[in-house]
């Protein structure tokens, strides 16, 4: 488990004092996948940096495993650190090394004897799929075979916490996907607890389980991911979401609409995204309803739907449908032209 407490970052700068953390709490679980979203300049990776003192926090604990790395020594804090794994959008591998021995880098230096860093390296590389590729340097390598790299070697010395800085923000859509793949592997299999900061929120549905969204260096939202999606509350956290969920209606479509109708968003959530909600709105409001754009997708294992209809009849059945959707549990946005 890590714990941040009162957590708060400042750097002296020429200009005077910038704030990079403003008094952060916050418990990540063992074993959980945590993301940390937020624009350029929010914080993310004060806090990130922060987890395994990278950068030395103004005030504040930080506090991995019952273990509070602000009082430690500097040889007790570089033994706690091996425990703590991380990786970096731009890979940051040694380029005259060998994948080999970029992977082995981290048990040399912790004296380990050869055969045995010859035997952990081997299993790393089969993890994650390198197997064939030991001798190769990380110019001959993509860039989603560099993050395989650097997730071997961040793995080297058996961390119970791995720290991920934008792991796929330098990769294409499927290598992204790949990399997620194995991120969610290593966390099953290794039990692993993974903080990865990130300014997209795909990623964040894709690949976590609880989501904290930061801006001004403090967190204004977190929770678990479906509910964070499922009824954000702050401004900041609903634009993040909308960029995952928008969809513009063609303005064709617009000018073929009833103009007394009316065009709502509806999110079905929970229990609402398993049931006919449509059929029986149609049968209690009579209103009519004509689909216009319809997805249901999964986050983690549960469904979350999200509808555009164009409602028609007298405003007080229109009224009456949009409370009667409030009333199931859905969330209900009427949208006008832009
Ligand atoms: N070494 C530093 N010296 C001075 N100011 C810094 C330093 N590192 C970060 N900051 C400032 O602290 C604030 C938070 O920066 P941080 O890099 O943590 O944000 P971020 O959300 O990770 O942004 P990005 O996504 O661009 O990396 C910003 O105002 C930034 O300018």
């Amino acid at each position: 488990m890590i714990q941040l407490i009162e957590l708060h970052k400042e750097y002296k700068t020429k200009k005077g004092t910038v704030t990079g953390v403003d008094n952060v709490n916050l418990t990540i679980p063992r074993g959980q996948i945590f993301g940390i979203v937020g624009y350029s300049g929010a914080g993310k990776s004060s806090v990130l940096r922060c987890i395994n003192l990278l950068e030395k926090p103004t005030s504040g604990r930080v506090v991995v495993d019952n273990v509070d790395l602000t009082v430690l020594s500097k040889e007790e804090l570089r033994i706690a650190r091996q425990k703590i794994g991380m990786i970096f959008q731009h890979f940051n591998l040694i380029s005259s090394k060998t994948v080999f021995d970029n992977v082995a880098f981290a048990l040399k230096a912790a004296g380990k004897p050869a055969a045995d860093i010859r035997k952990r390296v081997t299993e790393l590389l089969h993890l994650v799929g390198l197997d064939e590729h030991a001798d190769h340097y990380p110019a001959q390598l993509s860039g989603g075979q560099k993050q395989r790299v650097g997730i071997a070697r961040a793995l080297a010395n058996e961390p119970q916490v791995l720290l991920c800085d934008e792991p796929t923000s330098a990769l294409d859509p499927i290598t992204t996907q790949s990399i997620l793949a194995l991120l969610r592997e290593i966390n099953r299999k290794l039990d692993l607890t993974i903080v990865l900061i990130t300014h997209e929120m795909e990623v964040v549905k894709d690949l976590c389980h609880q989501v904290a969204i930061m801006q001004n260096g403090q967190i204004i939202e977190e929770g678990a991911v479906y509910d964070i999606f499922a009824n954000p509350v702050q401004p900041l956290t609903k634009e993040f979401i909308q960029n995952t969920l928008e969809f513009k209606l063609p303005p064709k479509l617009w000018d073929k609409l009833d103009p007394a109708g009316k065009v709502v968003k509806v999110l079905f959530r929970d229990e609402a995204a398993e049931q006919a909600i449509v059929n029986d709105l149609l049968k209690a409001s009579g209103i009519k309803a004509n689909i216009l754009h319809g997805k249901i997708e999964y986050i983690g294992d549960k469904p979350l739907g999200t509808f555009i209809m164009e409602v028609t009849g007298s405003p007080v059945e229109i009224d009456h449908a949009i409370q009667y959707l409030l009333g199931r549990n859905c969330g209900v946005e009427v949208m006008n032209r832009e």
